[in-house]
Formats: C-alpha cells, sequence, structure tokens
C-alpha cells in the first residue's frame, strides 16, 4: 500500500488544491513531517490533538502526523470548555496543534495507544455533548476510497468540499482527492450562500451535503441550479425526509444519499445518481469494500467493512470484524438497503411498536411544519406517549388542523399524544437531533402544562 509520504512527494508540483495553495500544503506538511521524526527518535510518537482552524495548515499538519506514524486526534476548534475537558483528560495529548491557550498540562507520556502507532481518531458523537473517538488507520481509511471509486467506477475523485474538515464527511473528501490524484475545492457553506463560488467545471466534481445544506440550497433558485451542475452530490450524515428528496429530483440534482457513519469512514451504502433520478427512494447498494446483513431476530444492521474503526480510543473492539448498528433495516431482492429506524428510538406505545421516521414524514408531508421530532415519553396509560415536536410554518396553524391531514395517512395509535411547538429543535451543525436535550425540553413542558391529557 502507497503510504502518505509517496502521496506528498507525487503532489510536490502538483496544483490540486483549488483556490489554496498546493505549494504551501507540500512546505508545511514536509516541515512537520522531519519535526515529528526528530520527536519520535527521542521517545514514542508523540500524541497529537489536531485542531488547527485553517485548511491548508489542518490538512498538512494531519499528513505530516501519518506520515510520521504519530498518533492523531482530529478535533473541532470550537469545541465548548466542557467538550475540551473531555477530549484533554481522554488524550492527554504530546502535541497540541491549532489551539491558542497554552495551559493544558501536556506530555504526561501515559502512551497507551503504542500498539498502534499510525492511528488516526475521529471524533463521533459530538450532538449529546459526550465525545467518542473511532480508531482508524491510512489503511481504513484508503479502504473507504478504493470502495467509493470503484463503485462509482472513476479514477480520480475531484471533491468540493463545504463541511469540515475534523468531520469524516469533510475528512473522507480530502482522502478521496489525495489518494486518487483528484483536485480538492476546500470552502465554507457561508461562502457558497452569499455565492461566493470558485470557477471551475462543477461537472467533474462530487460535493458532500448534509441534509439540512441542501434544503437551504434548494431554497434559492441561483443555488439550485449551481447545485445541478455536479457530478454527484452524496447526501448523508443524518436521514433526509421524502420530500427533500423530491424537492432535489424535480431540480434534477444528480443526489447519491448515503448510508455510513465516523465507525465506517463515511458511505458504505450509496444510492447512485441515476438510480435516484429514476425515482428510488432507497440507502441503495452496498460498497465493495463493506458487507451488510441483517439480524433475522432484531432487524439489525450489522456490518463488516475492510474501512472499519478498529474500536473507541483507547478501547480495541474485541470482535472487530462485526459491527452492529442501532439501525434497523431491510434488503430488497435487488441488494438495495432500506432503513426503517433507530432501535433505540422505537416507541412502544399501548404495546404497538412505532418508529418516528414513519410518523415525522407523514407530519412532514402535511406542509404544515418546517421541522419535526418525534419521540416518546414515559406515561403511565400508554407506557410511552407518541409526541411529536415540531416548528411550525405558520404560528396560527392549530394542532387539530395537522391531525386531520394526519388522520387518512397514519394508523391511529400512530399519531402523536402530545404536541408541543418550539421555535427551534436542538439539531448540530451536522443536522443530528441531541436527543437527550429534546427528552428534557419534551417532559419539562409536558411537567409544566395544564391542558396535557
Ligand atoms: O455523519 C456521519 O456519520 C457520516 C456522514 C458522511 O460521511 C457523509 C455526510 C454527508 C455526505 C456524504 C457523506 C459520506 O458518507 O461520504
Amino acid at each position: 500500500m502507497k503510504q502518505p509520504l509517496d502521496y506528498l512527494q507525487n503532489f510536490k508540483n502538483h496544483a490540486w488544491l483549488i483556490g489554496d495553495d498546493s505549494q504551501e500544503f507540500y512546505q508545511i506538511a514536509t516541515e512537520l513531517y522531519f519535526q515529528l521524526i526528530e520527536l519520535s527518535k527521542k521517545a514514542i510518537p508523540p500524541k497529537i490533538i489536531l485542531a488547527e482552524r485553517e485548511p491548508v495548515r489542518f490538512l498538512a499538519s494531519f499528513i505530516a502526523a501519518c506520515a510520521a506514524k504519530c498518533p492523531v486526534f482530529l478535533c473541532n476548534p470550537d469545541w465548548g470548555k466542557n467538550e475540551w475537558e473531555q477530549v484533554f483528560n481522554l488524550v492527554q495529548p504530546d502535541i497540541v496543534w491549532g489551539l491558542e491557550t497554552g495551559d493544558w498540562g501536556l506530555g504526561t507520556g501515559n502512551n497507551n495507544l503504542s500498539a498502534i502507532s499510525n492511528s488516526i481518531m475521529i471524533p463521533t458523537g459530538g450532538s449529546s455533548g459526550k465525545i467518542k473517538f473511532a480508531i482508524h488507520t491510512w489503511e481504513t481509511l484508503t479502504a473507504s476510497v478504493q470502495g467509493f471509486i470503484e463503485y462509482f467506477q472513476l479514477n480520480a475523485v475531484n471533491s468540493f468540499c463545504v463541511l469540515p474538515l475534523y468531520h469524516v464527511s469533510g475528512l473522507m473528501q480530502f482522502m478521496r482527492s489525495f489518494i486518487t490524484g483528484g483536485k480538492l475545492v476546500i470552502t465554507s457553506f457561508k461562502e457558497i450562500e452569499s455565492q461566493r463560488i470558485p470557477n471551475i467545471n462543477h461537472s467533474d466534481f462530487c460535493i458532500s451535503l448534509v441534509p439540512t445544506q441542501l434544503q437551504k440550497l434548494l431554497q434559492k433558485p441561483e443555488l439550485t441550479t449551481w447545485l445541478s451542475q455536479f457530478e454527484t452530490v452524496l447526501l448523508g450524515g443524518a436521514p433526509a425526509w421524502e420530500e427533500l428528496l423530491e424537492k432535489a429530483r424535480f431540480h434534477h440534482i444528480r443526489l447519491a444519499p448515503t448510508y455510513g457513519m465516523t465507525e465506517t469512514a463515511s458511505q458504505i451504502v450509496t444510492l447512485k445518481p441515476d438510480d435516484f433520478l429514476n425515482g428510488k427512494n432507497n440507502s441503495g447498494q452496498i460498497l465493495p469494500h463493506a458487507q451488510v446483513t441483517i439480524d433475522n431476530l432484531t432487524g439489525n444492521i450489522l456490518i463488516k467493512a475492510k474501512s472499519l474503526a478498529l474500536g473507541y480510543y483507547p478501547q480495541l473492539w474485541e470482535n472487530p470484524n462485526n459491527f452492529l448498528v442501532d439501525d434497523i433495516g431491510f434488503l430488497d431482492a435487488e441488494g438495495y438497503l432500506h432503513i426503517i429506524g433507530r432501535s433505540s428510538n422505537k416507541i412502544i406505545s399501548g404495546g404497538e411498536n412505532i418508529y418516528p421516521i414513519e410518523v415525522e414524514s407523514a407530519i412532514r408531508k402535511t406542509n404544515l411544519i418546517i421541522d419535526v421530532c418525534v419521540i416518546g415519553i414515559p406515561d403511565k396509560h400508554w407506557g410511552q406517549a407518541l409526541t411529536a415536536i415540531y416548528i411550525p410554518k405558520n404560528p396560527n396553524t392549530s394542532i387539530l388542523e395537522i391531525e386531520t391531514h394526519l388522520k387518512d395517512k397514519l394508523s391511529k395509535f400512530k399519531i402523536p399524544k402530545h404536541w408541543i411547538s418550539l421555535p427551534n429543535l436542538p439539531r448540530n451543525a451536522q443536522g443530528k437531533i441531541n436527543h437527550p436535550e429534546l427528552q428534557k425540553i419534551a417532559e419539562d413542558f409536558l411537567a409544566h402544562s395544564s391542558h396535557n391529557s
């Protein structure tokens, strides 16, 4: 397998960063690489916290760390005090790149991960405030890229990145370009929204978006036209809703809804754009580097993949070949994966099983709401009472009106018992709901409302 340093040499005179300085990338990466090699001669390779804000510095530091086989932890510079405390306690880094404050109590030397010298730790689970790091390696990330190019039959991947580089969704866009010798544009979603757009041939590029970003782009005609020029628009990070998919299809967006997670180094199942435009509404087929099976008893999805993480830092998984996920789904006769819902979000109300996704999608289709999330609230009578927390389009819309729309669409037990109207739902930048927070908001609200049934 080609190593990070081999790629770096090939890239010496290659202008692969569009709008950024490829030469600067090369210089920073080599300089840091030699520094790390010197440090590693004295002791075991130092553990690095990487929180650079500037994209070229971030990527050059990342490659230097990988090439010098130093454990590297990708971090969000905007984490709050609470997150940073967790991360510093867990990691006890030797080097911190990108944070201004110096007093972190560095260099404790308890390097408990020396067994996997070239490990790459990618953060996950930030939506509820508790940060975990999935342990990846150059090999697992490369396997993900290999699977991607085989599935899409590409030689070189050109990526247009508006997602954070410390997150698996942004990092893998870089990896696809870096490993295949493709081009990379790095910009921010804000720049795109204000229509400061680089001059490239968009039909050569893949862009990755999360559903809330797609929704924003489809609200503006100029940005919708812009998006329709891309060869592939990968969509992932959170479940998309049917109305959004319909709208994208209507505008001929070459969408590729994906299924994957930090632990699998991004997508392992993807619907190809032609299938999407032909009306398919599922997660697509399995990429060649992965295997997906369904647990007969529970319906849970079971994953084997060459791109699978080895554990959560600092613990390696006992059975690294089998990753059981919280999602429930099935594979159809043609091998397309259909996700039904999250098993931990399953609500049991009056003895009936309810998956929130089905109820949420029916509520979205009424066109009376902007956003919605359905949860279960502990209830003496029902066990769990189905509760919809929603943002109304019009503050005067009554609950009765929404319920009337739902009557012939959903079985009676799937109609929420409680409705809570809020100005905002607690979603993170990826669009994922912070469930513990929402649960608390809903329970507090119902405890204090006099007219709850
Ligand atoms: O959020 C996650 O857990 C993974 C999401 C992810 O990687 C992704 C997010 C948006 C668009 C494309 C992708 C992808 O799988 O490549």
